[in-house]
């Protein structure tokens, strides 16, 4: 096995991120509002949330597409609100690894793997494409041998993903950045990809950041993230779902659990031997707490 010559996972941190767009008829949009989020090398973190919640501009600050109106975004130990256009540009094209939506349609139609692997590492600068493992070697690591020789024309579409995939990783990026990797897929091509996401974290320790609609994706993923409203909402890990508490003391509850603590409701908080118990309160004042 030769030696990895892929970066090994990369950290992102977000300190109380706040995005605003102004639209062209002159409107500010908050997209995020104080978002705090640690991911550490090598995690694999699934973002959920209904449309609109920011899910896509998060990955946008991450890939250092775009630069936060405020608060910090760290990718790598750099602040991207810091750093140069140019130190920038080579986040974009040796750090991050970005597969977007349709990023199929991208590709050289009459092109095979290999060729495409080759286009898409162009914008690498030629010192680390020397390192990088050649392409037959990559896609036979992959386990994608048997496509590196068919033209892109002809294959399916969850062939073409995942030549997508592996066109994007080949650059030797730290942070994989997946916006709706499966949502075109049938079930065995869905199940085939997120094989390969987990196979390159595996492999190569790359840290993975996937956006997604489908639930059973985020289960397949040892880290889910619920964003709402801009904010982190709650989050799941190893199946298990966690309240958040954010900077200011807000406690953001499951989504499961949400429609049993309506706005407003009073909790009391009451201390156990191993814990912190919430306890739903009908009357204030009375000592029987109800239960949600
Ligand atoms: N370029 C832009 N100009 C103005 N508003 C924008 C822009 N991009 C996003 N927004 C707004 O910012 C908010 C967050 O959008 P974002 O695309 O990040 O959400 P999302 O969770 O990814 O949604 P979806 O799941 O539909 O892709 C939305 O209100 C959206 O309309």
């Amino acid at each position: 096995m030769p030696a990895v010559p892929q970066r090994t996972g990369v950290a992102v941190r977000c300190v109380n991120v706040v995005q605003i767009y102004t639209t062209a008829g002159g409107h500010d949009v908050v997209a995020l509002r104080g978002v705090n989020l640690d991911i550490r090398p090598g995690e694999q973190v699934a973002l959920l949330g209904p449309s609109g919640s920011g899910k896509s501009t998060l990955l946008s600050l991450f890939g250092g597409v775009l630069r936060p109106s405020a608060g910090k975004v760290i990718v790598d130990g750099q602040d991207i609100s810091r750093i140069s256009e140019a130190e920038l540009g080579r986040l974009r094209s040796g750090t991050v690894a970005s597969l977007l939506q349709g990023a199929a349609r991208n590709l050289l139609p009459y092109a095979g793997a290999v060729e495409n692997i080759e286009f898409a590492r162009r914008a690498v600068p030629t010192a680390v494409r020397r390192r990088l493992l050649p392409a037959t070697e990559l896609l036979e690591r992959l386990g994608l041998r048997d496509l590196a020789d068919r033209p892109l024309v002809g294959m399916s579409g969850g062939e073409k993903q995942r030549i997508a995939f592996a066109a994007a990783i080949s650059s030797g990026a730290g942070l994989l950045l997946a916006d709706e990797p499966t949502s075109q897929l049938a079930h065995d091509d869905r199940d085939a990809m997120l094989e390969l996401i987990h196979l390159v974290n595996r492999e190569f320790g790359t840290t993975v950041v996937l956006v997604t609609h489908d639930p059973e994706v985020a289960q397949q993923m040892p880290r889910s993230i619920t964003i709402r409203n801009g904010r982190i909402g709650s989050e799941g890990r190893h199946g298990f779902d966690f309240g958040v508490v954010d900077e200011d003391g807000t406690v953001h509850i499951p989504d499961d659990l949400a429609g049993r603590f309506p706005a407003g409701m009073l909790v009391r908080f009451e201390p156990t031997d191993d814990g912190v118990l919430l306890v739903p309160v009908d009357e204030p004042g009375s000592d029987d707490g109800g239960h949600a």
